[in-house]
């Protein structure tokens, strides 16, 4: 089911720029109607502006206008399965349905499946009208 997913996280991560950390991350994000959109995390020297490639997917995917998010994969080159940071948490929240799948590997397969929620309990969100 995450097959195909995992495997465009895997090769946006070859894309990763990270000449500061060497650590390269790559996503991936289905829509209801298969689309897959992918990213990879972008560093800079001014290191605060280091975008992630959970935000770098989610913001490709949405300025395109594509919205209808069904599942994400995350993957990197870690111990266990890649933990997203709490910036991107916030941004999935906002962005995606809070019981959208997730699922963060590794390398070696392992996976850690939990959703949107799972993520950031009790997170913030303006209140929608
Ligand atoms: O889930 C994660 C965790 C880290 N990073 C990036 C940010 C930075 O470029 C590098 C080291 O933190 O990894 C991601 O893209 N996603
Ligand atoms: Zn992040």
């Amino acid at each position: 089911m995450y097959d195909e997913l995992i495997e465009a996280a895997r090769e946006a991560r070859l894309k990763a720029y990270t000449p500061y950390s060497g650590f390269k991350v790559g996503a991936a994000i289905r829509t209801k109607s298969g689309t897959i959109i992918s990213g990879c995390n972008v560093e800079n020297a001014s290191y605060g502006l280091c975008n992630c490639a959970e935000r770098t997917t989610l913001f490709k995917a949405y300025s395109e206008g594509v919205t209808d998010f069904e599942a994400m994969a995350v993957i990197a080159d870690s111990e266990g399965p890649v933990s997203p940071c709490g910036a991107c948490r916030q941004v999935m929240l906002e962005l995606c349905e809070g019981s959208m799948p997730v699922v963060l590997t590794n390398l070696k397969d392992d996976r850690y499946e939990t959703t949107v929620d799972g993520l950031l309990p009790f997170g913030f969100k303006m209140q929608q009208e």
